[in-house]
């Protein structure tokens, strides 16, 4: 071992050598962060994916996961396990404490103190914790500073990724920060006790299922269907563009929330009818977002209530062509409730024409080289509903399972695919 030595230390000082430029590097783009777009600037920002082109999305894959990857190689192996460990989780529940404590809104009218904001919170006595939340948060690149560092008297701003915490952007992804704060960091924490227990972590923490504790508290149901919105801030576009929606005349998005998929479906779409199935009490709420937000689409829309379990209350598919789409649904549950939702769907479609659309994540079976974004998804399955993500054998074998056919898997520039199916004659 000893010999090895000189050589870690010739190649440590290369590398030391060869940051150099990295570390300038990172000064310019900590100094662009801090620039000067105005905050109205900032809020016509965070262009979609569905509009870069597929070499951009691939490079940009690419690069994300080297860059990610890099530490492990450069820094040494006990620092870095612990900036993974501990480091990524306070800088997690950081953002997610700002986004509730609705900083970035503070921030809205310009630069301010954290003695400012905390007076406008009511709570003059939480400054010094502000600064030190801003600080940390600044330090990695989400919200800028305004002129002088001066300790808790400086003053922040939004910068071009702070900006998505404020409530009103067009990409907000405040809710889904809200509900992953409130209702999953508890769940996250009994992971270990929820694998040594083959029991399901949400129920470990919370007494109950994900389903059960939504239905009990509105306010948090209406927070988790705000969130699931959030996915078509970064998805929609693309999974609207690289499929041929064309072909149907109707709609129908089984487990649907606040049928943001299929209003923005049917505004690209103009001949088409679109209906949102839900649980009862979301789709009472899906009703006053749409008299509020989609009021270009009435006349075109139903709205259903009931149990995708339960094939009597789901809706039967029109005269013409219809796709049912299931977008996040049947990676909420495991594989016999997933087969059970799929065969209550097979049993309205029979004798119809009538296509499934499934919109998601596809895993690699080369998991290594995967994007571990969706390894974290599939954790977040097992944590919050005991559901998984799969990968393509998975998804053939569990739709061939259920009565349905998988014709096509259709890749989109964001996480999620669409894999269309069709009952087996
Ligand atoms: C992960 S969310 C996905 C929401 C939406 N498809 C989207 O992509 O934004 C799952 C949805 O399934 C709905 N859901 C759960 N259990 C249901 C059931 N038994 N019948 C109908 N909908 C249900 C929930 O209310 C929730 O909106």
């Amino acid at each position: 071992m000893e010999t090895f030595r000189p050589v870690r230390l010739v190649v440590g000082a290369c590398l030391a050598f060869a940051l150099l430029p990295l570390k300038l590097f990172m000064y310019l783009v900590q100094a662009l962060g801090s620039g000067s777009p105005s905050e109205e600037d900032l809020m016509q920002s965070a262009p979609e994916p569905g509009n870069l082109p597929w070499f951009a999305i691939n490079i940009g894959v690419a690069l994300g996961r080297f860059v990610e990857l890099l530490p492990n190689w450069i820094n040494p192996p006990t620092i870095q396990m612990l900036q993974l460990g501990a480091l990524a989780h306070w800088k997690a529940s950081t953002i997610k404490a700002l986004a509730e404590l609705g900083v970035a809104d503070l921030l809205a009218r310009g630069p301010r103190s954290p003695q400012e904001m905390a007076s406008s919170l009511g709570t003059p006595r939480s400054a010094d914790a502000l600064f030190r939340l801003l600080r940390l948060s600044s330090s990695s690149g989400i919200f800028a500073v305004d002129g002088l560092m001066k300790g808790s008297d400086t003053r922040f701003k939004n910068n071009r990724m702070s900006i998505l915490l404020r409530t009103d952007h067009p990409n907000s992804v405040r809710p889904m920060l809200m509900h992953l704060g409130n209702d999953s960091d508890l769940p996250w924490m009994k992971l270990a006790e929820g694998v040594k227990l083959g029991k399901l972590p949400f129920e470990l923490a919370w007494g109950k299922d994900v389903w059960q504790y939504l239905k009990e508290h509105p306010e948090r149901e209406h927070i988790f269907s705000q969130a699931m919105a959030v996915q078509d801030k970064v998805a929609y576009s693309t999974a609207l563009k690289e499929y041929d929606w064309t072909k149907y005349d109707e709609a129908i998005d089984i487990g649907g929330a606040y049928g943001s998929f299929v209003a923005a479906l049917m505004r690209r779409h103009p001949g088409m009818q679109g209906t949102v199935f839900e649980l009862p009490q979301v789709v009472n709420n899906a009703k006053s977002v749409w008299a509020e937000e989609h009021t270009d689409l009435a006349g075109r829309i139903s709205f259903a209530g009931g149990d995708f379990f339960d094939a009597q209350t789901l809706p039967r598919p029109a005269n013409g062509s219809t796709v049912y789409i299931m977008r996040s649904i049947l990676h909420d549950w495991d594989d016999s409730a997933s087969i059970r939702i799929l065969q209550s769907l097979g049993a309205v479609m029979k004798g119809s024409r009538a296509k499934l659309v499934l919109v998601e994540q596809v895993l690699k079976d080369d998991f290594v080289n995967d994007i571990s974004m969706r390894h974290g998804f599939d954790l977040h399955m097992l944590v919050a509903c005991g559901g998984k993500e799969r990968t393509e054998l998975e998804w053939r074998n569990l739709l061939g399972r259920a009565g349905f056919h998988l014709n096509k898997i259709y890749p989109t520039k964001a996480m999620q695919s669409m894999l269309e199916a069709e009952l087996v004659p």
